[in-house]
């Protein structure tokens, strides 16, 4: 099965949701208190996705709320320099602050991310920022889960929904779950569970999924059951360093594997898998595609410093995707 996308539309995604600043440990393998240099990068999950998939080539917009600060200034120029549309990201007007991730790695699988995100102006998008005719261009948008965390960002999102579904743009969500973020896991689970019903196409970790459903340890086969009588076509359930699975509604389903590769980092894994993912199945490559670009573009990434400036082209993806079939074809 393949998802059809509107070929007519001027923008291949617009994302929705937090453009923030990831401040990356430049010392590695050591625990934050002991961390004296950080990396400034622009981050956030959906900023990242918009900024992996612009390098892949796709046309990528963004509807967010920027601080009206040196941080808000700086996120909007590098975007605007990697391609992305800014001209709905709008500008906080009442002094709200920019998101900060400040990130520790103690080792390559001790990574963990300390998160300022009190009061942040990416939250304070109002419904009315969003514009009909700004998302009726676009094939794809792409919602964070975050996103719908507090008001009034939360109605913003859910106005973006119904106007993409209105225009027969797909709804492509990304369930980005970010506890500190949440008052209780009973209030995630109401609002991811609303979205999820209405989009087209579900992404997240298994772990995701398990916040969504309010279970403890949810299986695959139970998921997409629930979610097949509702709108979504393909669901993408992620399992770390084991791999992913992706589930069509005609009873289709694939495994991607990870690429193994030499890790600096563990995060920015799920962002680039998204960019590459989505960028492969707008282009039309198939589902079976979709998944080896996402995981290889994942490799790439968890082996460099940053979320976003470390995104791939996509002669790097089919690089590492024709190294790995040729040594698996030789070990046959
Ligand atoms: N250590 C790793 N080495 C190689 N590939 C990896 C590694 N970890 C994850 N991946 C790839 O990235 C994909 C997404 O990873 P994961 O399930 O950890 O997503 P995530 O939790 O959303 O990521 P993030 O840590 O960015 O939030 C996996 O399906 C896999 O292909
Ligand atoms: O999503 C965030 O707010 C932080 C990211 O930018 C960070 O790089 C990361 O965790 C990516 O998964």
């Amino acid at each position: 099965m393949n998802i059809q996308f509107n070929p007519d539309r001027e923008f291949d995604l617009i994302a929705i949701g937090r453009a923030c600043i990831d401040l990356n440990a430049v010392e590695y393998n050591r625990a934050m208190e002991e961390t004296m240099t950080f990396k400034k990068y622009v981050g956030g999950s959906p900023a990242n996705i918009a900024i992996g998939s612009s390098k892949l080539g796709l046309k990528a917009g963004f509807i967010g709320k920027l601080a009206d600060d040196q941080h808000g200034r700086f996120i909007e120029q590098y975007m605007r320099s990697l391609g992305v549309d800014t001209s709905n990201m709008v500008v906080d007007e009442e002094g709200h602050k920019t998101g900060l991730a400040f990130t520790e790695i103690k080792s390559p699988e001790e990574c963990s991310i300390l998160m300022y995100r009190d009061d942040v102006a990416d939250l304070y998008l109002e419904p009315s920022e969003v514009s009909e005719d700004y998302i009726k261009k676009a094939k794809v948008l792409l919602v964070s889960g975050t996103a719908l965390a507090k008001s009034p960002s939360r109605e913003a999102v859910l106005k973006a929904v119904q106007l993409a579904r209105k225009n027969h743009v797909k709804v492509i969500f990304e369930l980005d779950y970010r506890g500190y973020t949440w008052k209780s896991l009973e209030e995630t689970s109401v609002y991811y569970t609303l979205v999820a019903q209405q989009s087209d196409v579900v992404v997240g970790t298994r772990d995701e999924f398990d916040v969504m459903e309010n279970v403890t340890e949810g299986n695959n086969e139970a998921t997409i059951k629930q979610l097949f009588n509702y709108s979504p076509e393909l669901v993408v359930i992620k399992h770390g360093v084991e791999g992913s699975y992706a589930y069509t509604k005609n009873g289709e389903s694939f495994r991607g594997q990870a690429y193994l590769t030499k890790v600096l980092k563990t995060f920015g894994a799920g962002d680039s898998y998204a960019s590459a993912f989505l960028y492969a199945l707008i282009s039309g490559k198939g589902i079976e595609t979709a998944l080896k670009y996402g995981s290889a573009s994942a490799a790439i990434v968890v082996s460099k410093h940053s979320s976003s400036e470390a995104m791939p082209t996509v002669a790097e993806i089919e690089q590492l995707i024709a190294e790995r079939t040729e040594t698996a074809d030789q070990l046959r």
